[in-house]
């Protein structure tokens, strides 16, 4: 297992090139956030705006409508009961499962819009709805972020097997699509399909609901904008990125809170970009 260090910021953060619009740094759709996890989907949308996406839409209830608004006018919205299909394919990256709750009939529909172009970001309930309902992965490039019993539900592979690296992988061989895993957990790890990575930065100051919300939304913005370095280069930089601003922050707070990391994001990312 590589340990994923500070090198892997400016291998993947880049300068913008001056002659680029919104369109050249990705559009991403987010898709969750029931009536009673609304904050989820505000939390990814922090992250990947801040992260630099090019442009945001949320798909989610409407009762969360003029609370997305509020927080992040940069964000558009639109009502997840709608048939999304066509909006899928207007956009490059989906990120879909944060707050989505009960949701199967939207995970369904969703998977069933997405092509092989797309990159594909399965994150909070999306993934227990993928595990209790056998639904297989669409072909696309995937990227997905359960924490220990997400992971445990999805792979059948319990959280204290998972201390073995050959069972995750293992887990990871039997998916009708390679994902690329990110593991979450203190040292979250980094499954790519040629290499493991482990964090060895962050801490128990990130234990805070919506940390992980705030994660995926920052992989979004990271992958709309630096896919072309690599996919697995622009997850491996996200996840980084989160807890390196998450400790920076602990110096002097108690807790980290997953807003005040997205708030912190386009100051850090400015220092990597050469
Ligand atoms: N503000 C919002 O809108 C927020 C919305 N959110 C959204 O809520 C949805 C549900 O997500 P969830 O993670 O809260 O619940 P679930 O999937 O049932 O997992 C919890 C169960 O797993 C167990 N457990 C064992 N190991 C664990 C570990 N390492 N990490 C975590 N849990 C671990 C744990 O054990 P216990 O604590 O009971 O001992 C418990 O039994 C999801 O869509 C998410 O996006 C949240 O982000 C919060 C803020
Ligand atoms: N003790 C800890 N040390 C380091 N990171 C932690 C710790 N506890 C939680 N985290 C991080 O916080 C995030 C939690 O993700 P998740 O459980 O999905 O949160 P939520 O669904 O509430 O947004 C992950 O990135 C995880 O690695
Ligand atoms: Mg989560």
């Amino acid at each position: 297992m590589k340990s994923l260090t500070e090198k892997i910021l400016t291998q993947v953060i880049t300068k913008r090139p001056p002659h680029t619009y919104k369109g050249s740094f990705g559009r991403v759709l987010i898709i969750g956030g029931t009536v009673q996890y609304g904050g989820a989907v505000i939390m990814n949308a922090l992250g990947a705006v801040n992260a630099g996406a090019g442009l945001v839409t949320v798909a989610t209830d409407p009762v969360n409508f003029t609370a997305i608004h509020s927080q992040l006018p940069e964000a558009m919205v639109v009502d997840f009961n709608a048939d999304l299909t066509a909006l899928i394919q207007q956009h490059d990256v989906i990120l879909i499962g944060s707050g989505l709750g009960d949701r199967f009939d939207i995970l369904q529909a969703t998977f069933a819009a997405i092509y092989p172009k797309h990159i594909l970001i399965v994150d909070g309930s999306a993934l227990t709805l993928v595990a209790q309902h056998h639904l297989p992965w669409p072909n696309s490039q995937l990227v997905i972020t359960p924490h220990q019993m997400e992971w445990q539900r999805l792979s059948g592979v319990s959280i204290l097997q998972q201390a073995f690296e050959a069972f995750n992988v293992l887990a990871c061989g039997k998916f009708n699509v390679r994902p690329i895993l990110v593991l979450k957990q203190f040292h979250t790890q980094i499954y790519t399909p040629t290499d493991i990575y482990e964090l060895t930065i962050g801490g128990p100051h990130q234990a805070v609901g919506g940390m992980g919300d705030t994660l995926a939304g920052i992989i979004a913005g990271f992958a709309a904008q630096f896919f072309a370095v690599s996919l697995a280069g622009a997850v491996l930089a996200a996840v980084y990125t989160h807890s390196a601003i998450a400790d920076e922050l602990a110096e002097t707070h108690y807790i980290t809170r997953p807003t005040a990391i997205s708030d912190a994001l386009p100051r850090f990312m400015k220092k990597y970009a050469n």
